[in-house]
């Protein structure tokens, strides 16, 4: 692409151009080969042609003027390509079930959304802890659907053409050594949240702080993670056709998955089945066992064969051809809504017990995260009052939903007045923990630092792109920095890694 033509599409992005639509088919990204060789699922570590896709200007004006909220009534029940369920699949859900405006437009943004919080202020420094994108199934559970098709596949019986579908035409292709590796759609995931990014903080993610060294890439060392820092990366470089440079990202694990070293978190919940009591009791409850008779009946096999394992197996199989082939699989039909929300709620009993508030031990494991992204915003905040340029206006951080989930917690978001158990499922209807609203793939926490003159600092909290207000800070929708850290003042002056994380912490 020429530099006028880059200019171009340069200031059209900046200005929202109405009336101006241009394709712009990028290609190539190199990506980390995770696989055993010759895996055909794998991303080849060759370049691969991704094509962008559209880049439409007239979109940009649209969404820009999009006034309120963001339409949370994607209503799939209209459209016979999404699942009826899908809005129940907890962390294996798209990031488009939480933002349905981007099934239309993949690159829409609500700019109005994030309007400064007065004509002085200038956002100074963003902070985004990012889930990695779209992935295959754990090996852990591949075999677990391996065991459902086998018991499908010579046991059931009956005529229904979803049966028949299963049955005969569909074929068991995941498989186990795919291990959680990122997906195609993984890598569109990340690219278009970068695009999209870079459209609502122009004066951030641009292609001169870019170039200036002014973003910092932060990875967990897993494929997935690393494949979506380098497609988010690929998503900017593409945008403004930087060829003639590569941007460098640090893996660390001690920030990305610091509950792998979190010795009391590891002892006392992670290899403490104890710890999950309250999900193994709901998984053999009334709800769950009306589930699995339910899906029985449906393939006409003993109720023996259809174990809590086996619904979960099926609810993944539905919930991954559509996140990974955006197909509305014949899976989908063994569950009805009532089905689908007992086993979002099983999912949310395992996060809420084993990333959150169930165990004090989950939120306290991020407390290095906690005081890492803190520190980067008092640098910012103390270049600021010197007049100093930021020296790190942005810092891409890619992990985990168990990355994400303890620091969520720890923030005290989500948090509903009753904990999640094993038989408080029927109150638990309008609980404002559900992960399949905060956690899909390539969910994303932004810190906005905003620069209002006079040494007045404000910081925004987003969640996946929508603004949210921390939690017992509702006097004003952006914050005083000042007035946050005070809200914090506890977990800035303690929370310390080393001393939470201890085994035997304050034991004699
Ligand atoms: O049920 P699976 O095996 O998929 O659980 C995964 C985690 O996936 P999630 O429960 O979050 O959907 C996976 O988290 P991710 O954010 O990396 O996808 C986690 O890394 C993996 O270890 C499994 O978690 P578990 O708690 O060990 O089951």
């Amino acid at each position: 692409m020429s530099a006028m033509r880059q200019a171009a599409v340069r200031r059209a992005v900046r200005n929202g151009l109405a009336g101006q639509s241009r394709t712009h088919h990028v290609t190539r990204v190199g990506l980390v080969s995770g696989s055993a060789p010759g895996h055909t699922n794998e991303l080849p570590v060759r370049t691969m042609p991704i094509a962008f896709g559209k880049i439409t200007f007239l979109h940009l004006a649209v969404t820009t003027c999009f006034c309120g909220g963001f339409r949370n009534d994607s209503n799939p029940g209209d459209n016979p390509n999404i699942p009826a369920i899908a809005k129940y699949f907890s962390t294996k859900g798209r990031y488009e079930e939480v933002n349905p405006h981007l099934i239309e437009d993949i690159l829409a943004v609500n700019a109005s959304i994030l309007q400064p919080p007065s004509e002085q202020c200038r956002r100074v420094h963003l902070t985004a802890i990012i889930r990695h994108g779209t992935r295959y199934p754990t090996s852990k559970n591949i075999k677990k659907m391996q065991t459902l098709y086998e018991v499908v596949r010579r046991k059931a019986s009956g005529e229904e053409s979803w049966l028949r579908e299963i049955q005969t035409q569909w074929t068991m292709w995941y498989k186990e050594d795919m291990d959680g590796r990122l997906v195609q759609k993984g890598v569109d995931d990340h690219k278009h949240l970068a695009v999209r990014l870079s459209k609502l903080f122009p004066s951030l993610i641009s292609e001169e702080k870019l170039r200036g060294g002014f973003v910092k890439f932060i990875t967990s060392s897993k494929h997935r993670c690393v494949n979506s820092t380098l497609s988010f990366k690929a998503g900017l470089t593409e945008l403004w056709a930087i060829t003639d440079e590569e941007f460098d990202h640090a893996v660390n694990d001690a920030l990305m998955r610091f509950f792998d070293q979190c010795t009391r978190f590891v002892h006392e919940v992670d290899n403490n089945p104890a710890a999950l009591s309250e999900v193994d009791k709901f998984k053999q409850g009334p709800e769950m066992r009306r589930v699995t008779e339910k899906i029985a009946d449906r393939l006409r096999v003993p109720y023996s064969d259809i174990t809590d394992d086996m619904a979960e197996a099926a609810f993944y199989l539905c919930a991954y051809e559509f996140a990974i082939k955006t197909v509305n699989s014949p899976w989908c039909r063994l569950f009805d809504e009532v089905d689908a929300q007992v086993l979002e709620y099983a999912n949310d009993l395992k996060q809420f017990w084993k990333r959150a508030y169930g165990h004090d031990i989950n939120s306290k494991s991020s407390c290095i995260l906690f005081h890492d992204a803190f520190s980067r915003l008092d640098n910012a905040a103390s270049e600021i009052r010197l007049g100093k340029q930021v020296t790190e206006a942005v810092t891409v951080q890619v992990g985990h939903a168990e990355t994400l989930l303890p620091l969520l917690t720890l923030l005290g978001f989500f948090k509903d007045s009753d904990a999640l158990t094993s038989t408080n499922y029927a109150t638990q209807a309008q609980r404002s923990f559900r992960t399949s609203h905060m956690l899909p793939y390539a969910a994303n926490l932004l810190l906005v630092l905003y620069d209002c003159g006079g040494g007045e600092l404000r910081l925004q909290p987003l969640l996946n792109e929508k603004p949210m207000t921390f939690p017992g800070l509702t006097g004003t929708p952006v914050p005083l920095y000042e007035d946050v850290k005070d809200h914090y003042r506890a977990l800035l002056l303690g929370c310390d890694f080393e001393t939470e994380c201890q085994l035997f912490r304050g034991r004699a």
